[in-house]
This record gives C-alpha cells, structure tokens and sequence, in this order.
C-alpha cells in the first residue's frame, strides 16, 4: 500500500491489517480486538458482522469470497448512511463536520461528550428509514464510548479524533501490553 496517500478511514482500519498486506480478514479483525483489550465474544462478533459487512463493497467487480477478506484501499466504499460525515465520501477527513459535533452536542464540556450528549449526536445523524445506518453508527459510537469513555463518563475530543486516524488503536494496543490495569488509556487522553 502507498502509505503516503492513505486517506484517513485508510488509517482507521490499517491497525487490523495485521500483516499489512492491504487486506483485512476476519482472523485479524478479530486478533485487532483482542490487542485493544476486547473480549473474545465481542472480537469475534465484531469480525463476522465487520467482514461479512464489508467483504463485497470493497472489492468491486471481484466475485464473492468465502474468506471474507476487506480491501483497505476501498474501504471508503463500506461507508454507510446515517454517519457523521467526518468522514467524506473518499473516506477523507473533514475537520469542519468534527468541529461540528462538539459546537454542537458538547454543553456540559466543550471538549467532550457525556453519554446522553453522544446519544443525541447520534439521533442527529440518522436518514429516514436507514435502519442498516443506524445501527451501524449507533455499534460504532457506543463500543468508542464504553472502550474509552474517562472515569467520570466522558468521550474526550482527543480521543474520538485519534480514533478517526486510527492511532487509537496503536495507543490503546502500546497501553494494554504495558500496563495490567483496565482501561489504563483514561489516563492517557
Ligand atoms: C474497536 C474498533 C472500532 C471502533 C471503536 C470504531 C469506531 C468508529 C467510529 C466512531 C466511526 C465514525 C462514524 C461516524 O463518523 O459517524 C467509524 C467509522 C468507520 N469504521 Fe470503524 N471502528 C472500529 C473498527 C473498525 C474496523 C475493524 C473497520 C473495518 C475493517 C471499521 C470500518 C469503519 C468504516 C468503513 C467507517 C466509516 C463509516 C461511515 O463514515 O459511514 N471500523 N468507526
Ligand atoms: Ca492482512
């Protein structure tokens, strides 16, 4: 891959790439979970629906495969609706929509979002009739929120834009190695 011109959802998904081939199988979404401190149902979960999802919208004009692989460098064609749109349709970032999100739901804390807060973001986003994007956005939103979320329940900015360019996720795998206490990134971001 041309790690120069990655887009930005190139980045949030590179980190369960394993082996950094450019494609993403089930077993390394999976072993990505588990290196951020997720537990063996939801990473096993999380790596069917992910590449059952995304298998076939990121490999255009290539024919059904069984082994369920993802193709990084299409992954902006696993884009849904009902999403915030930081994320632009070349899977770019668009700074302007993140601003957005906390000059909009961030009242109790101007660089946070408390659980209700991230709910009504949430309701802010949906399409009519786009259940599919719902609960793709609402599994997105909420396993951020409860993996991240400080002691005092709040979704820090930091955290959520790390989590855009997937260096999150390299945090989160450094801290959980590093360290034996739960969640040990509160006191990081
Ligand atoms: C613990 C792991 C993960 C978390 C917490 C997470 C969280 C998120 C969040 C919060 C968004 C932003 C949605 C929005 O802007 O409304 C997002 C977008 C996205 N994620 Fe993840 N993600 C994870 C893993 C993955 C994996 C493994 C893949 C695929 C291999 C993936 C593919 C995507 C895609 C394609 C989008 C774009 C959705 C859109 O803008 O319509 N994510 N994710
Ligand atoms: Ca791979």
């Amino acid at each position: 891959m041309e790690n120069n011109e990655q887009n930005f959802l190139q980045k949030h998904v590179v980190f369960f790439d394993r082996n950094k081939d450019g494609i993403i199988y089930p077993s390394e979404t999976f072993q990505g979970f588990r290196a951020i401190g997720c537990g063996i149902l939801l990473s096993s979960v999380a790596a069917v629906f992910i590449n059952v999802g995304l298998s076939s919208k990121t490999r255009p004009g290539k024919s059904f495969s069984l082994h369920f692989p993802i193709e990084v460098k299409n992954i902006q064609m696993g884009k849904h609706g009902s999403d915030s749109g930081v994320y632009d349709k070349e899977g770019r970032f668009v700074a302007s929509k993140f601003e957005e999100i906390f000059a909009k739901h961030a009242y109790t804390h101007p660089n946070a979002l408390t659980s209700n807060e991230l709910k009504t973001f949430m309701k802010s986003n949906r399409e009519k009739k786009d259940y599919g994007g719902w609960l793709s956005g609402y599994v997105e939103w909420k396993i951020l929120f409860s993996l991240c979320k400080d002691k005092n329940g709040l979704l820090h900015k930091d955290t959520i834009r790390a989590a855009y360019d997937g260096s999150l996720f390299e945090l989160m795998e450094k801290e959980k190695s590093s360290k034996k206490h739960a969640n040990p990134l509160k006191s990081t971001i």
